[in-house]
């Protein structure tokens, strides 16, 4: 099992703002590692400073074994990023957008020609190459941003909030090829406000030797760490959810209280002492509910 990510005690300040504060992980190579957080989190200037665009204010960071800070040209050329922000150019057709970015990569021109080819197969978008990037659907311009980052055959992907803003079907089919890339061997850290998508992408064994893992962050720190059976576990697996009734009457009211128990029978076992079960039910916790715990609040 190698490294391919780690941080080591970053920080990141803006004028006088600690945004980032003391970050210390590591992600195995091969690992799906997802990050969750509120907004303001950090989420989104931790993948900055991994990817070269910021600099972190102290602390150390290495990716696919070189520094972020002093080798910076080596990080770019072993790293693939699909963030929300850096867009492909709308006006140059799908096979321009790769194309420029294979040659700013150096790639001869038959393995360029090759790898577009192959990539833009891989993300079904052969049959929209010649088309303007700005005529394809917000599902498509996500595939395409994938496809070039995946263009000059990187060790790591990034990829912020990738399927934001995205109908349920294309969610669901870029998590396939998440997924998919994942299962060839591709290590990935991605940053996420969908607790289904890191449920599915990164709640299950990927082919490291561990399992795919999650981070919780919150003002600038990671408040929890682990596969999302570890989370369950550390947490609670079992939930006693009560609904209160309206101040006014029986009718029920928005106010929730959740109680964890170690084994949803701990939970049942519980409900059943109960006199007055009035509102009251038992389900496995999920990712949510320990995010909500957590942070004191629900994503947006
Ligand atoms: N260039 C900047 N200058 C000053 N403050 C910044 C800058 N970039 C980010 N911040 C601040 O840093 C904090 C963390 O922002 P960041 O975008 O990393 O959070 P995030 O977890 O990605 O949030 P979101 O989920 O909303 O994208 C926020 O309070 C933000 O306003």
């Amino acid at each position: 099992m190698t490294v391919a990510v780690s941080l080591q005690n970053v920080h990141k300040v803006y004028g006088t703002v600690p945004v980032v504060n003391g970050l210390s992980f590591e992600i195995q190579t091969g690992e799906m590692f997802g990050l969750l957080g509120p907004n303001g989190a950090g989420k989104s200037t931790t993948i900055r400073m991994l990817t070269t665009l910021t600099k972190p204010s102290d602390g150390v960071i290495q990716v696919a074994g070189f520094d972020v800070m002093r080798q910076r040209s080596r990080v770019k050329q072993r790293i693939g990023v699909v963030l929300q922000a850096v867009s492909i150019d709308s006006d140059l057709t799908v096979w321009e957008n790769m194309e420029y970015h294979g040659r700013l990569h150096h790639l001869p021109k038959a393995r360029r020609q090759n790898e577009i080819d192959r990539w833009l197969t891989y993300v079904e978008l052969s049959d929209r190459r010649d088309a303007p990037a700005k005529t394809l659907s917000g599902g498509m311009k996500r595939r395409l941003q994938i496809a070039r980052a995946l263009l000059h055959q990187p060790d790591i992907l990034f990829l912020d909030e990738p399927t934001v803003g995205l109908d349920p079907q294309t969610r669901r089919r870029l998590w396939e090829i998440l997924r998919d890339l994942n299962k060839q061997g591709m290590t990935m850290l991605l940053t996420t406000h969908y607790m289904d998508e890191v449920e599915y992408l990164c709640g299950s064994f990927g082919v490291a030797q561990s399992a795919n893992r999650i981070g919780i962050m919150d003002g600038g720190k990671l408040i929890a760490l682990g596969t999302l059976q570890d989370l369950r576990q550390k947490h609670g697996e079992g939930l006693v959810v009560k609904q209160y009734s309206s101040s006014s009457g029986n009718a029920p009211s928005d106010r929730w209280d959740y109680q964890f128990f170690p084994t949803l029978d701990a939970a049942n076992a519980y409900l059943d002492q109960q006199p007055d079960k009035t509102g009251m039910m038992t389900r496995p916790s999920n990712l949510e509910d320990i995010f909500v715990e957590l942070t004191g609040r629900n994503l947006d």
